[in-house]
């Protein structure tokens, strides 16, 4: 069953005079118990999507069109109250910098307890503080993090303290933005890896951004590609990865180290994210596409639906020039 239905959804920053398009007619729909990365590089629209959907960016300068519907609810025009109701609850988010949000001053566990107690009104300080201890062994944590100060924890119990918080009222869908991307490579991997395990068990639903397409091989059933606020390829990550079709994907995936181990030059693809105050009609990867046809500069690419609804918006993908 779908969870979360995005559809057509646009966002467009009013930032100096231009109007700038950063997130373009996304449509994605989240099944229950997915785990669902969004991936592509810098600047590509990740987090703006992300925050449209939770409604959290900025009125004056960030205009959303399209819907966003989460338990028969359009999130994007729900009343505030409504809305309140479902974040936490329902909706939970953790970004790269999310502890920087607490208190230096303050021991951990009694800014878990503030935090739970805003939306969990008439319960004991004995149960909070029990439920808090229990978050704690949930991430992994000791017991003893309940007493200490932010700055007595390294980077990775930060970050198990941040989702630790993100998980305190059983949410149906957690969006994770970057939440590991500055710790180190063993930590990163733990992380995950207690994340996929305390999902299942507890049901929960996640997307998670990032530019690391390796963080979605190892810790996503799908995956969508996104590049200039356009979803360029989506599906299953095991179709994606064995199958990609998009040059872009491509791209991508011949950027990363491979994962047996072997050493391979780590190449970019040339080139950077277009302008995207300029209105584009045609394919937006096409200016850094080595295969771009006329009709990609013209034309905007309708997505290709290949077997197991794995989807590419590309020319060629629905040409002759493509061979399954
Ligand atoms: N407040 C803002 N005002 C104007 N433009 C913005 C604002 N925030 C983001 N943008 C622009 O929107 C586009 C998408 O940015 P976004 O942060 O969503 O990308 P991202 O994929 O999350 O990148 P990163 O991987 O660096 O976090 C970029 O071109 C960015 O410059
Ligand atoms: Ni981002």
């Amino acid at each position: 069953m779908a969870i979360m239905e995005v559809k057509n959804l646009s966002v467009i920053y009013h930032a100096s005079g231009k109007r700038v398009a950063a997130v373009s007619d996304v449509s994605l729909t989240i099944e229950e118990r997915d785990a669902i990365g969004i991936v592509g590089e810098s600047g590509s629209g990740k987090s703006t999507l992300a925050m449209a959907i939770l409604r959290l960016l900025p009125e004056r300068i960030a205009q959303a069109q399209g819907e966003v519907s989460f338990e028969g609810a359009d999130l994007l025009t729900l009343p505030a109250e409504k809305l309140n109701q479902l974040r936490w609850k329902q909706l939970a988010v953790v970004f790269q910098k999310s502890m920087n949000a607490l208190s230096p001053v303050h021991k951990i566990g009694m800014q878990m307890t503030d935090v739970y107690r805003i939306k969990e009104t008439g319960i004991s300080k004995r149960e909070t503080r029990s439920k808090m201890l229990q978050l704690l062994d949930m991430v992994n944590l000791p017991e003893r993090v309940y007493d200490l100060y932010p700055h007595e924890l390294s980077g990775g119990m930060m970050q198990r303290v941040a989702i630790a918080l993100s998980l305190m009222h059983n949410p149906k869908l957690l969006i994770l933005d970057e939440a590991t991307t500055a710790l180190d490579v063993v930590t990163q991997g733990q992380i995950l890896e207690e994340m996929v395990a305390l999902e299942q068990k507890l049901g929960i639903t996640r997307m998670m951004i990032t530019h690391d397409m390796s963080v979605v091989a190892s810790s996503c059933n799908k995956v969508a590609v996104m590049y200039a606020g356009r979803i360029l390829e989506t599906g299953l990550v095991k179709d994606v990865l064995a199958n990609p079709v998009h040059p872009y994907t491509k791209g991508l995936l011949k950027s990363i180290p491979s994962f047996t181990g072997e050493k391979r030059n780590i190449r970019g693809i040339p080139g950077s994210i277009p302008d995207l105050s300029v209105p584009n009609d045609g394919c937006i990867f096409a200016e850094r596409c080595e295969h771009a046809m006329d009709s990609c500069l013209i034309e905007k690419p309708q997505d290709m639906v290949l077997p197991g609804n794995h989807r590419v918006a590309c020319h060629l993908a629905g040409g002759a020039a493509y061979v399954s």
